[in-house]
């Protein structure tokens, strides 16, 4: 007899139990359960056939594999009408694709002291070349012990609610002041505007993080080789080469073009970081007390933290910092250009919460601005920077009936979950009121199915920051403009970050007072 298992709680909870249990088999894309005694291995999940030696390498080779590295969601795509919820593979580690909500779930609730993830392997392997430079690979790449060192001393001034809001009137000023360079600039939709937002988050991370002005939209700066132009292309090279790094072989043998550019970019960002940090150090020291707080000023004070620690985690702030949310508000920002209902209810919110311009923006108006928040939320759940999330297992688990051995580098893939109507209705329609508790259209979402910040205590580190300082370019835009997509169906490029594969293309249209 055949029951469906897809979202039995009991299943859920039978996961981590190596006993007799229901277990599920895969039959193409229809999941049915069988009465089995026994736990079946790893070589049992359905995955693409695996070879001595090479295992499933082959997929990533460029020519005879079919995986094409900066589109992988496709491949992603395809594995799961081939395979099913649980896709094996083999490319050099052990390495298994988790779909369903309910298995990322229990994944996640596996106790883990120092939850690891295998990436930016090429990045830390530079990192430790460079003792006299850095302590450790970063807050990226470490894992154990080490990392969790890194991330308690940092986490605090980075994560905590009140530290957050401390900041809303310095990125509104920046916002501000972006909006009126946009207006004297003449910003139309014929310029890709992924640039300009890229110059916008570094402003605003150099302001919250180092109390450092890039000044990059002077003429000046707005040339390729100027110090803000050579931040953000080194971050982009940095981050842009880590997946195919991470699937590759051949830069432990000999120095490749791709970690060529890797060493290039993250000599860039530590020789600016460095500058920054020898300014910060000794202004400090000379007048401790006239200062504008940044994090910089806050991570310098903490013990058992040293130079080489805060050079670390300055270039990692650079690397995941501007892509990453240059890219959702472009898509946000597509959205809402897109859908434009949702916007009017953006600016119908947002012209209660700040009746007249000069209404100050407070942590408190923040918070009432459900519907701005909704549609980020949204906009992520169809758009997460990251395809799904990382972790290499650190205890044998069962799951779905399967034995995964410790080692064993788990993917969820909630990018495609996440567009699937099995968990969602009507998944490939920007519906923000999805996530609105007192609207009709209100549905109760599986808290596992979309996680664009990751999850637990290797969640992003500055996720309250980011969701702040998007909601603040939201909110200032859409007060001033009434935004209008000029560009086709925006798709994803899978670089490590998912970037918008065509221009920015947006028409701002200032709003009759
Ligand atoms: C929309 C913006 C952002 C998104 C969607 C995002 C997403 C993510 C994700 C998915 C992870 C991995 C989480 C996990 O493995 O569970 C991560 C980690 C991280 N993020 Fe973000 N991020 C964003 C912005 C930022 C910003 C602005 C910064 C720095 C100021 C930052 C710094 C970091 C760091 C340092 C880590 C590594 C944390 C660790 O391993 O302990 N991120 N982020």
């Amino acid at each position: 007899m055949f029951i469906t298992l897809k979202k039995s709680r009991y299943f859920k909870i039978s996961v981590n139990i190596i006993k007799c249990r229901p277990r599920s088999t895969v039959k193409g894309n229809v999941e049915v359960a069988s009465t089995c005694p026994e736990i079946l291995s790893f070589n049992d999940i359905p995955g693409p056939k695996s070879y001595p030696v090479i295992g499933t390498l082959y997929k990533y080779w460029p020519f005879l594999g079919d995986y094409n590295t900066e589109a992988i969601d496709k491949a992603a795509w395809l594995n799961w009408r081939k395979y099913g919820g649980l896709v094996r593979e083999e490319p050099g580690v052990k390495l298994l694709h988790v779909y369903e909500p309910d298995l990322i779930e229990s994944v996640f609730r596996q106790k883990e002291r120092y939850p690891s993830r295998r990436s930016h392997v090429a990045m830390h392997y530079y990192r430790l070349s460079k003792p006299h430079i850095y302590n450790t690979g970063g807050l990226l790449s470490t894992n154990g012990p080490e990392w969790w060192r890194i991330r308690s001393a940092f986490q605090k001034n980075f994560s905590s609610p009140q530290n957050a809001k401390q900041y809303i009137e310095q990125v509104n000023n920046i916002v501000e002041r972006f909006i009126q360079w946009m207006q004297l600039s003449k910003i139309s939709h014929h310029d890709d505007f992924l640039p300009y937002l890229n110059r916008l988050y570094l402003e605003v991370i150099g302001k919250i993080a180092f109390n450092e002005h890039f000044k990059s939209f002077t003429p000046q700066e707005l040339g390729p080789k100027s110090r803000s132009s050579r931040v953000i292309a080194a971050a982009f090279g940095s981050n842009s080469g880590i997946m195919k790094l991470d699937n590759g072989v051949m830069w432990r043998f000999f120095e490749t073009p791709l970690y060529r550019t890797l060493v290039k970019s993250q000599e860039c960002l530590e020789k600016i970081c460095i500058e920054i940090l020898l300014n910060r150090v000794n202004f400090y020291e000379k007048d401790k007390d006239d200062y504008e707080k940044s994090l910089l000023e806050t991570f310098i004070r903490l013990p058992n933290i040293d130079f080489k620690d805060l050079t670390g985690v300055m270039v990692d702030i650079l690397m995941a910092a501007i892509d990453t949310t240059s890219y959702s508000t472009s898509f946000a920002l597509y959205h809402l250009a897109r859908n434009q209902d949702c916007q009017n209810k953006v600016f119908d919110e947002i012209s209660v919460l700040f009746p007249t311009e000069e209404t100050k923006l407070s942590a408190d108006l923040l918070s009432k601005a459900i519907y701005v928040r909704s549609c980020l939320k949204e906009s992520l759940r169809l758009n997460p920077v990251a395809i799904g999330v990382g972790r290499v297992l650190q205890n044998d688990m069962v799951l779905k009936g399967y034995k995964i051995p410790q080692g064993t580098v788990i993917v969820t893939q909630n990018m495609v979950s996440s567009r699937l109507p099995q968990f969602l209705k009507d998944p490939l329609r920007f519906k923000p009121e999805r996530w609105i508790r007192d609207s009709e259209d209100y549905e109760n979402i599986h808290p596992f199915l979309s996680l664009p910040f990751g999850f637990g205590p290797r969640s992003c580190i500055a996720r309250r920051l980011a969701e702040q300082n998007m909601c603040i370019t939201l909110i200032r835009l859409i007060q001033k403009y009434k935004i209008t997509w000029m560009g086709g169906e925006l798709g994803v490029k899978t670089l490590l970050i998912n970037k918008p594969d065509q221009p920015i293309s947006l028409c701002f249209t200032p709003r009759i007072k």
